[in-house]
């Protein structure tokens, strides 16, 4: 148990390869989830006070819930369920992953605040315990505890590391707007049922997984897929320019990112990745392109924060 305020940084998502199985009976689809963390953070920080409070900065601080719907809320009441103690605690989120973006920027507030509430409370919660809690909260917050690189299994909450060997470069196209997960799977369902396809079981590409492990960006960008990738065009088809237009400007892949509607490009270098990302702000469509590399470190306790808007 400390007094001090407790700081830990959480990484975006990117799906390199995102294989969607048939619609299960619960509501979920069973996916060949290829994660890697992409080096875009949001800061969580948590202090001890007389009862649960959420503050947000940042550029789109006005789109994220203040309330018990905030997944990192819901993180803070799990743990405190599960040790008999009150969530007495202010969480304050500096966010800088877009918000309903496809890059999983509330499950990573949500593993943010888990892992700060456990250091700030003393909970002395094992890895797993802190896994179990994550897998409840949603289906991408076990991945943001974890970074680097994973492959998600069941609906993306069953993780098995990856091996990387080397570092990506990828640009990010960020939509005004954003777009509903459950939209998206709706969307995707519809689709396949107006189609009459037989979906088969999601399965990991092993091209992509190797070129993962040699580093080899040409290789990752051949493999690299996306099944929710046309239902989000559906939703949102002016993504279809964005794409376009990082492709012109040298990307060797392009992707909707996840759920979307963010953008994702993978670039040869850093300097192939500046280039693209100045073609897509220049071109108008999008709100704004960020350069980064991948992978990136899971929940990381940082202190003091680094950022302070
Ligand atoms: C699509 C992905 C790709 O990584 O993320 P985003 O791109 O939105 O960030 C994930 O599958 C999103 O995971 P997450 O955002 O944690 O979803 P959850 O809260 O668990 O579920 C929200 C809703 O999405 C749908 N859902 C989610 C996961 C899954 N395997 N099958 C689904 O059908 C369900 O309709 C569910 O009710
Ligand atoms: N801490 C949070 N940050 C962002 N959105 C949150 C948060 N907690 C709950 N939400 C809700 O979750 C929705 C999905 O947000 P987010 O996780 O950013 O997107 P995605 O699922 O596309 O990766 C938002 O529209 C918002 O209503």
């Amino acid at each position: 148990m400390t007094t001090a305020p407790v700081t830990v940084r959480v990484p975006a998502k990117v799906n390199a390869q995102l294989a969607v199985g048939p619609l299960r009976a619960d509501g979920f689809h069973d996916l060949a989830n290829v994660f890697l963390a992409v080096g875009l953070y949001d800061e969580v920080t948590a202090t001890p006070a007389d009862a649960l409070r959420i503050t947000v900065s940042g550029p789109d601080a006005d789109q994220v819930p203040l309330d018990s719907g905030n997944l990192a809320a819901r993180a803070a009441e799990a743990l405190a369920a599960r040790h008999g103690r009150r969530a007495d605690v202010h969480l304050h989120i500096a966010k800088d992953i877009p918000v309903a973006g496809g890059m999983a920027g509330g499950s990573a507030d949500a593993a943010g605040a888990l892992l700060a509430c456990d250091t700030l409370w003393g909970t002395g919660a094992t890895r797993d315990e802190l896994l179990d809690i994550c897998a409840e909260l949603g289906s991408d917050v076990p991945f943001s505890l974890v970074g680097g690189a994973a492959l998600g299994r069941g609906r993306g909450e069953l993780l098995e590391p990856l091996t990387v060997g080397g570092t990506f470069h990828w640009v990010f196209a960020v939509a005004d707007g954003g777009l509903s997960t459950p939209a998206v799977y709706r969307e995707c369902d519809r689709l396949r049922q107006a189609a009459a396809v037989t979906v088969p079981a999601p399965e990991a590409s092993p091209a992509l997984l190797a070129a993962l492990r040699t580093g080899d960006a040409a290789a990752l960008a051949a493999a690299v897929g996306n099944d929710l990738q046309a239902a989000a065009l559906s939703l949102r088809p002016c993504l279809a320019d964005t794409l376009r237009t990082g492709t012109e400007a040298g990307a060797l892949a392009a992707l909707v990112s996840g759920s979307g509607p963010t953008c994702a490009f993978l670039a040869e270098d850093a300097d192939a990745a500046a280039r693209i990302g100045k073609a897509l702000t220049a071109s108008g469509t999008c709100r704004t392109a960020r350069a980064t590399t991948a992978p990136a470190p899971g929940a990381t306790v940082v202190a003091p924060p680094t950022r302070r808007h």
